[in-house]
């Protein structure tokens, strides 16, 4: 059962994203300007678009060729971002499709063991997606190859309008930028599923891709965006708004300040909940009733990272570590609430580093909040350096799930695991105010 209030937000949602529902707000119903050939794309296409695009090695033999054909493009970046053309949103709008409903062989690759959608694989295909755009808007028709190397930093958002995805019907994917820095670019897409006769929204995804040199060493200017009517200008203040709530949050993380004093109640009754009464003593905790000790709800998993993982960039690419990661975050939940859960939304994946071909990836699920029927979990990714034993952070993930009935409480013991506690609440938080 949904909380009364997250009902009440996702109404509210679904009326403000209506607007994007329909592409980019500007075009007010008419056919978008698909010079670049992007009409009708289907999913399958994308990756083999981007290739051209960037010239990127078909085989891994070929890879340092390509890599250092790829370098001779230096040259042709910009020295600022006021020698680019500028951008309309119409000019990144794309429409890809994903014919599940008419194409079996391809429904096989999304279908999972319940009969519904691979999430994992569609998480790859808005990755793709969302680099698509960012090609687009950076399009330069006098270039045969893109002199970027356009990668994921950080997905923002994606919030689920439906729980149910369909693996018979079809599915369109839209979207286009909503908002530009120097170097970054906010990508937003819809997903929509063909159903009872109509298209119908599925998700709505926000990501932030940042554009790079050849050679993916420094930071790269990319076309500024002019928003065109009070409904682009929206969608960019929005963008504004969501850079500076980034920045502010990061500035909060628990990671270099303390808890508030909200907070820090929080995390002293939990302790309370869980001292011995019978011993006057710090040490001795017990469970209580309907709860689970945050030690006991991890999942951990290993990759090796194989040539065949290869973004275009010869790099680990972007959706494939979401699709791991989500994978074994998902297994957790369902372990922990004891029957399947659903996805309610997906915050703040950050791309850190990026994965190196061969790296030995370590994916570790924790359980890190839970309320009533929810499980909120933070899957943290890093490489290990088998010969130095050495570990690097790559990426962290956060997946909020829902199940049918209420889930047990998950206590932490530790202060590492209250803090851990507390930013899946603040996840949490964000997630039902974003609804
Ligand atoms: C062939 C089949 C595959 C085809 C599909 C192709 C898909 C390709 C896409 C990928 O797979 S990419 C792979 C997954 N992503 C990565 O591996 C990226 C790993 N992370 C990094 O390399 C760096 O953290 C990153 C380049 C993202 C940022 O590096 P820095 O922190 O040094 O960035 P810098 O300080 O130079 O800032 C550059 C811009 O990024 C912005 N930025 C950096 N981190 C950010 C963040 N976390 N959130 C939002 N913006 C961020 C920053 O604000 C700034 O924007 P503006 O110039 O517009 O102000």
């Amino acid at each position: 059962m949904l909380l009364p209030r997250f009902r009440f937000l996702r109404l509210v949602a679904s009326l403000t994203t209506r607007a994007f529902s329909r592409g980019p707000v500007s075009l007010q119903g008419k056919a978008p300007d698909m010079s670049e050939g992007n009409a009708h794309l289907l999913v399958s296409n994308v990756r083999n678009r981007l290739r051209e695009i960037v010239g990127a090695s078909t085989n891994w033999r070929d890879h340092q060729q390509a890599l250092a054909d790829r370098l001779s493009l230096s040259n042709q970046l910009a020295g600022s971002q006021d020698e680019l053309p500028v951008r309309r949103m119409k000019d990144s709008y794309i429409e890809v499709h994903l014919p599940l409903g008419t194409d079996p062989t391809l429904r096989e690759k999304y279908l999972n063991y319940h009969k519904g959608v691979r999430f994992g694989r569609i998480l790859e295909d808005l990755d793709s997606l969302a680099v698509l755009i960012c090609y687009s808007h950076t399009h330069n028709k006098a270039l045969q190859r893109s002199p970027l190397s356009i990668v994921t930093a950080l997905v923002d958002k994606i919030d689920m309008r439906k729980q149910v995805i369909h693996p018979d019907c079809d599915i369109k994917f839209t979207g286009h930028v909503t908002w530009v820095g120097k170097t970054s670019i906010e990508a937003k897409m819809h997903m929509s599923q063909y159903h009872d006769g109509a298209y119908t929204p599925v998700l709505d995804a926000t990501f932030v891709m940042v554009a790079r040199d050849p050679e993916n060493k420094r930071a790269a200017f990319v076309n500024p965006l002019k928003p065109e009517g009070p409904e682009e200008e929206e969608l960019f203040q929005q963008g504004e708004i969501n850079k500076t709530r980034r920045i502010e949050l990061s500035t909060a993380s628990l990671l270099k300040v303390a808890p508030t004093a909200e907070e820090r109640k929080i995390v002293h009754s939990l302790f309370l909940n869980t001292l011995d009464t019978k011993t006057v003593s710090f040490r001795s905790r017990v469970l209580p009733p309907n709860s689970v000790w945050m030690e006991d709800a991890k999942v951990k998993g290993l990759e090796i990272c194989h040539p065949q993982e290869r973004n275009i960039f010869n790099r680990i690419f972007g959706g494939f570590l979401m699709r791991k990661a989500y994978e074994l975050g998902w297994a957790n939940a369902c372990a922990y609430g004891g029957c399947r859960p659903n996805l309610v939304a997906v915050d703040d994946i950050l791309f850190q580093k990026p994965v190196e071909i061969g790296s030995l990836l370590l994916l570790s699920s924790q359980v890190c909040y839970t309320e009533g029927n929810y499980i909120q979990v933070r899957v943290h990714t890093e490489v290990l350096d088998p010969l130095t034993r050495h570990h690097n952070t790559t990426n962290v993930f956060h997946f909020t799930f829902v199940t049918d009935k209420d889930v047990p409480n998950i206590v932490p013991q530790s202060y590492g695991e209250s803090m851990l506690y507390l930013d899946g609440k603040r996840h949490f938080n964000q997630t039902l105010e974003s609804q």
